[in-house]
């Protein structure tokens, strides 16, 4: 993957580590240096770009990976440069590998809840003339190092056929413990741990069983202050869920009626990942910043100005929905 830049001096190590600073590396001693907010843009293009053909690969509706979502979450890029192309003198860049650690609610294999914060595979791509030439081993390898990390510690978000024949071909990862949400976990994931500092691995097990399991096999972590439970969200931590926003206007605007016809490619699922779906088609994105400024510079519908002029207290229907729901519940609205 080329780039309108030297990729060569921008990156001179072969692996470059990137995180959310997205600072651009020290340059050789001798090579000319531009100014630095030149560089971190360069920087930006890349990880956009790569972020972009990764989406294409994997038939994603939006990029997953860029430079804004890179500043705004604690994840870590590996990106892999082409050491052998000097196309016209500006190197060219191979693929890329982003972790990050997440907080998540897994099943074992007895079905019980486990809170954990492994380390996860979260986008993986190799430029498409250049798969299957070793250099994704190469790449997972490197991270595996650096983050000292075991494979069968990771949880991996929806991961593409592909992705299940590399860690397979060479990790020997095949049987998966299945899951109700989109991260693939694999047999070992709880297992053969030893038990990390109290202060750096937080998991808290769920069932009578977890009293005399081992700790959870996710790699040690320092992990911020335990936040109220209400903070934490269950099953929602996917970074491609935001790719699944159903965008909907409030209410009355919503009441147009809607198809019941199911779509007509559903999305597929690997019956070997039990409810741990493989990639499929996702629904259409729209930015969540867009769509709040949309929202807020749309003037209220008519008919949403009429009833709240005539009943502030909403429609018979509303109110009597709301004045019938038990106390505990309205507290949740
Ligand atoms: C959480 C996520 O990121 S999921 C998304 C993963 N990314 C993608 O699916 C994007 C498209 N695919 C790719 O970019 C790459 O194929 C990667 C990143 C999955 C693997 O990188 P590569 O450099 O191709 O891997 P590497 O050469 O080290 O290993 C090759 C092995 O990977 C698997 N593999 C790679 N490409 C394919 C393919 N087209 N079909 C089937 N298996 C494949 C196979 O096990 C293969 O071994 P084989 O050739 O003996 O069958």
């Amino acid at each position: 993957m080329e780039f309108p830049f030297d990729v060569d001096a921008l990156l001179p190590e072969r692996i470059t580590v990137l995180d959310q600073h997205l600072r651009p590396p020290a340059r050789r001693p001798g090579t000319t240096t531009p100014a630095r907010v030149d560089l971190q843009q360069q920087i930006m293009t890349i990880v956009d770009e790569l972020g972009k053909a990764s989406a294409k690969a994997q038939h994603l509706p939006a990029p997953i990976t860029s430079a804004s979502r890179m500043q705004s979450n604690r994840h870590v890029m590996y990106i892999l440069k082409d050491t052998s192309a000097r196309l016209a003198g500006k190197g060219a860049i191979v693929g890329f590998l982003k972790v990050g650690y997440k907080k998540l609610f897994v099943l074992d294999d007895r079905e019980a809840h486990n809170e954990v914060e492994p380390l996860c595979i979260l986008d993986f791509y190799i430029h498409e003339s250049l798969q299957r030439h070793g250099h994704g081993r190469e790449l997972f390898q490197y991270m595996l190092q650096k983050e000292r990390v075991e494979p069968h510690q990771l949880a991996i978000d929806r991961p593409s056929q592909k992705l299940l024949k590399f860690l397979n071909k060479h990790y020997n990862l095949e049987t998966t413990v299945p899951q109700v949400n989109n991260f693939v976990i694999f047999e070992g994931f709880f297992a053969h741990q030893h038990r990390p500092p109290a202060t750096s691995l937080r998991a808290t097990r769920h069932s009578c069983a977890a009293a005399v399991d081992p700790m959870p096999a996710a790699p040690a972590r320092k992990l911020p202050p335990k936040r109220a439970e209400g903070d934490i969200k269950p099953y929602s931590s996917s970074d491609r869920e935001f790719l699944k926003v159903a965008v909907e206007p409030p209410w009355p605007l919503n009441r147009a009626p809607r198809r019941a016809t199911p779509p007509a490619h559903p999305p597929p699922r690997s019956s070997s990942l039990g409810n741990s779906p493989e990639r499929g088609p996702l629904r259409p994105f729209v930015p969540e910043q867009e769509l709040l400024r949309s929202l807020r510079l749309c003037p209220p519908h008519p008919t949403a100005r009429l009833l709240l002029a005539t009943d502030p207290g909403g429609s018979p229907a509303q109110r009597r929905r709301t004045s019938s729901l038990p106390r505990s519940d309205e507290s949740r609205y």
